[in-house]
């Protein structure tokens, strides 16, 4: 049983945090399998969680997938027991995060390993890194699964000009490109992520406050024609609420569980 702490956010006695470098104290992720009555289904997923914070968020971490893990774990949880079936466990990872203007860190005295002084592509090599270093190390995945993202960073520089300072805070200019998932083509995912289905589940909501529905949708078009197996699920509440409560962000969880299936 993933046993939790009724009163705060989940604590889960199985979660093991493993570190896979030791540059920093981010370079972790934690890892919960667990032991239930329910039989695992044979096509059963680990769900593997990237958090977001803008890469330089320090109070938006790994442990941001709790809640949402609580939704599924917690015995009284309404369907939850299906989708138990299908998941075999949870890695959710941490990585350098950019410096943060309302979290000021002095160089000179701050140890490296907590300082926040991340610069593109650290934060895409930690994931990759973390991605590596878990038990079977992840390949190629069965699904992915977008959660009120940005992927259009010179678009969203036009609709949120204010949010430059974000981005070049974590990021060169050279890179806004680069960095941009919607910016690439079908086949060049298709490429990359070698699999008969590729299941993307794209999550946004119209109520997200941060983000506008204009990035969900360009990234559906860079998924969009044969070899995938797309769906945009519209969630409701704002921006921060999706995995603060935790139960849209298992909405969006379930419908890749299904798309595998
Ligand atoms: N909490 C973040 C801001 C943030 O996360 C954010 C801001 C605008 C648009 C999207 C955001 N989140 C991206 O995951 C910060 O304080 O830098």
């Amino acid at each position: 049983m993933a046993t939790k702490d009724a009163s705060g956010p989940g604590v889960f006695q199985n979660m093991v945090r493993h570190q896979y470098a030791s540059d920093n104290i981010l370079q972790s992720y934690d890892v919960l399998k667990p032991q239930r009555q329910v039989s695992h289904s044979p096509k059963a997923s680990w769900i593997v969680y990237i958090h977001g914070g803008y890469f330089r968020d320090p109070k938006v971490d790994s442990t941001s997938l709790k809640p949402a893990i609580s939704c599924i774990e917690e015995p009284q949880a309404t369907s939850a027991s299906d989708l138990q079936s299908r998941i075999s466990g949870y890695a959710s990872l941490n990585y350098r995060l950019a410096p943060h203007p309302a979290h000021p860190q002095d160089p000179n005295t701050t140890p490296s390993y907590t300082l926040n002084s991340a610069k593109w592509p650290d934060q895409p090599d930690d994931i990759l890194a973390a991605l590596k270093a878990g038990e079977a190390g992840i390949t190629l995945p069965r699904a992915v699964v977008g959660v009120s993202g940005i992927y259009d960073f010179p678009a969203i520089h036009k609709t949120n000009p204010d949010y430059e300072d974000m981005t070049s805070s974590g990021m060169d200019k050279k890179y806004y490109e680069e960095a941009s998932p919607a910016l690439y083509t079908a086949e060049e995912y298709k490429e990359k992520w070698d699999k008969e289905k590729r299941v993307v589940v794209i999550a946004h909501s119209k109520d997200d406050g941060l983000v506008s529905w204009d990035q969900p949708e360009e990234m559906m078009t860079a998924f969009s024609g044969d070899g995938f197996a797309t769906e945009l699920v519209e969630l409701k509440g704002q921006h921060n609420e999706i995995w603060e409560k935790g139960n849209e962000l298992v909405r969006a969880i379930q419908k890749a569980v299904e798309l595998v299936a």
